[in-house]
């Protein structure tokens, strides 16, 4: 009840029940290059109910109104003669976000209002940039300023781990250790696993051949993509695949796409993160679900179980394991492990189910998108598999090395990327003040800039004729042509996706099986153009995503 917080808010400016507050100095303390002292023992008090009714920090201080909270932040992208939607009191631009279809709403946001322009995410500034040189500055030359993204504390250990939640130097520390689990040569290791899984991806194709001869791509998808979670991230590999009452399937399906994303209560935590970390407990199980910890419970058994063991695995758990227990830090001039054993555990468990909830529905996305475009695209699709049958006579078989290879494979993936982005919106948190442009746009610690990565793919000035599906403009000539922070897909700069070439390895395994193997075709239920859910879901979710599927001449006996 937003109403009801400003009125709440606006009594206790009015009249704060304590109206002085002290505390005793109990270290000697310099403030300001010593123009300040304070030594022990002095008090320092702050009048609150003098600094509530202070002119410059309250305009009109004496007028009780709720409004001005709600509103207090409103003005300042019009202060900068920055254009924006108008903001109403508490929510913002967030009113309804809940109802919108979010790729359709910034596409329209970005039409109307520009290249750089002022949102309000309650009454967080949120400056939306689609320059390409704006976006060059503050994600990558100037990124000390944008280390972070908004989060809210949690008390979870494992959770405060996750490196899209971490901040500043911690977040630095994970990032650097967790990158090596990444490298070609572990990528290369993962890719014999994921084979296996492609494998049987390809089995239970084989079957809908056999069937009605179509695919929901999107649970056809989901259900590959966990397999592959399943085995690089938990070592574990799953019999009823497909299957919905496993319990893998069942509560990772749960955490993903948490039923919350489509209720007015998923605005909270984006508007007001301060507030809701401040509901403790209460805010922690809207996210801890007992679905999460299922997660947790099972990485802490696998953990236990590896400990006693001495064999190899090739997963990401011995990827990331090895990588962040190599990490060190200089002590007395020795280099010394960074971490405890205790903590390495909680930081694998970390990685490891943010791989879940990082690299489940984004992958899953990208080749339910990709199977409809080859649907919808015949000659694309055909062109795609002759390049593949060209390869086949020199690997044989389709692995790491293939695949690498491929070309025109790597310029249909990178063409869904830019028509479908799976991270709707790339974002940071202004972690130092920042001006840019001599002054012109000034950004303050706290605030927000987001790249609306689906509009910014959907612009006719970076993408001519954005709407028409073509892989041609991802020739090595065409890229050079093109400013290359116009592509967002898996961000930019030293916050971007560090599992991206494990995701590029996925998909390019499982889709040169695929087309190798089938062709996919329109049916009835294939619509004209691929649409995806409401609500404030941050990944794209393609709804009924259903082609015809048959398996290729060479194949069929
Ligand atoms: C098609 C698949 C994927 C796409 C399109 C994708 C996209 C993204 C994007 C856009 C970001 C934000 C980057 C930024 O803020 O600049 C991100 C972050 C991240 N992604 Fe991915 N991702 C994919 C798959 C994966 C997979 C498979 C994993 C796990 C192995 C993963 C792990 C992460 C992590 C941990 C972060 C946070 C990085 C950090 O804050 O340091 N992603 N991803």
């Amino acid at each position: 009840m937003p109403y009801l917080e400003m009125v709440v808010k606006e009594v206790l400016r009015y009249y704060p029940p304590i109206i002085r507050m002290d505390r005793k100095c109990t270290k000697n303390y310099i403030y300001d290059n010593g123009r300040i002292k304070i030594y022990k023992g002095q008090l320092v008090t702050i009048p609150i109910l003098a600094l509530h009714h202070m002119e410059e920090y309250y305009p009109n201080p004496e007028i009780f109104d709720p409004e001005s909270y709600a509103t207090s932040t409103h003005n300042y992208f019009f202060d900068q003669g920055i254009p924006g939607p108008k903001p109403i009191p508490f929510f913002g631009n967030m009113w309804g976000i809940w109802k919108n279809n979010i790729p359709e709403l910034d596409v329209a946001l970005v039409k109307k209002y520009g290249k750089v322009f002022g949102y309000f995410d309650g009454l967080i500034p949120n400056l939306w940039i689609t320059d390409a040189d704006m976006i060059k500055a503050m994600y990558v030359k100037d990124f000390e300023h944008f280390v972070d993204r908004r989060s809210f504390e949690m008390k979870t250990k494992v959770i405060r781990k996750w490196l899209t939640v971490m901040k500043g130097q911690e977040w630095k520390d994970i990032r650097s250790s967790v990158t090596p689990a990444f490298t070609t040569g572990k990528i290369k290791r993962m890719s014999v696993l994921i084979k296996d899984c492609v494998d049987n991806l390809c089995d239970r194709v084989t079957t809908f051949t056999e069937n009605d001869g179509k695919i929901d791509a999107k649970m056809t998808f989901s259900a590959f993509t966990m397999d592959v979670i399943a085995r690089c991230a938990f070592g574990l590999n799953i019999e009823t695949l497909g299957n919905k009452d496993d319990p893998f399937i069942r509560n990772a399906q749960h955490v993903t796409n948490p039923p919350s994303s489509k209720s007015p209560i998923v605005f909270l935590p984006f508007a007001y993160p301060n507030f809701f970390t401040s509901l403790g407990s209460l805010a922690e199980s809207i996210f801890v679900t007992k679905e999460l910890k299922f997660f947790f419970k099972l990485l802490e058994n696998i953990l236990k179980e590896r400990s006693q063991s001495k064999e190899k695995f090739h997963d990401f758990i011995e990827a990331a394991d090895e990588a962040i227990s190599e990490f060190t830090k200089e002590v007395d001039g020795k280099l010394v492990p960074m971490w405890t054993r205790e903590e390495i555990d909680e930081i694998v468990m970390g990685q490891s189910t943010l791989f879940m909830l990082a690299g489940f529905d984004t992958t899953a996305a990208t080749l339910t998108n990709t199977c409809f475009q080859l649907a919808r695209n015949p000659d694309i699709q055909e062109k795609l598999y002759e390049s593949i049958m060209a390869k086949m006579e020199d690997y044989g078989e389709v692995c790491h090395e293939m695949v690498q290879n491929l070309p025109y494979l790597e310029m249909v993936i990178q063409e869904v990327l830019r028509f479908y982005p799976p991270l709707i919106r790339v974002e940071r948190q202004c972690t130092k003040d920042y001006s840019y442009d001599n002054g012109r746009i000034k950004i303050k610690k706290g605030q927000l800039v987001t790249v609306p990565a689906f509009a910014l793919h959907h612009m006719e000035e970076y993408y001519p004729d954005p709407e028409k599906f073509d892989p041609e403009r991802w020739s090595p000539e065409n890229k050079a042509n093109r400013n290359p922070y116009t592509f967002m897909a898996f961000g930019i700069g030293p916050r971007n996706c560090v599992g991206m070439r494990f995701a590029l390895e996925e998909m390019k395994i499982a889709i040169c099986c695929l087309v190798q193997k089938f062709r996919f075709f329109p049916v009835e239920e294939t619509p004209e153009k691929l649409r995806f859910d409401d609500g404030l879901v941050q990944i794209l979710q393609p709804i009924r995503a259903v082609v015809g599927i048959e398996l290729r001449q060479s194949n069929s006996n």
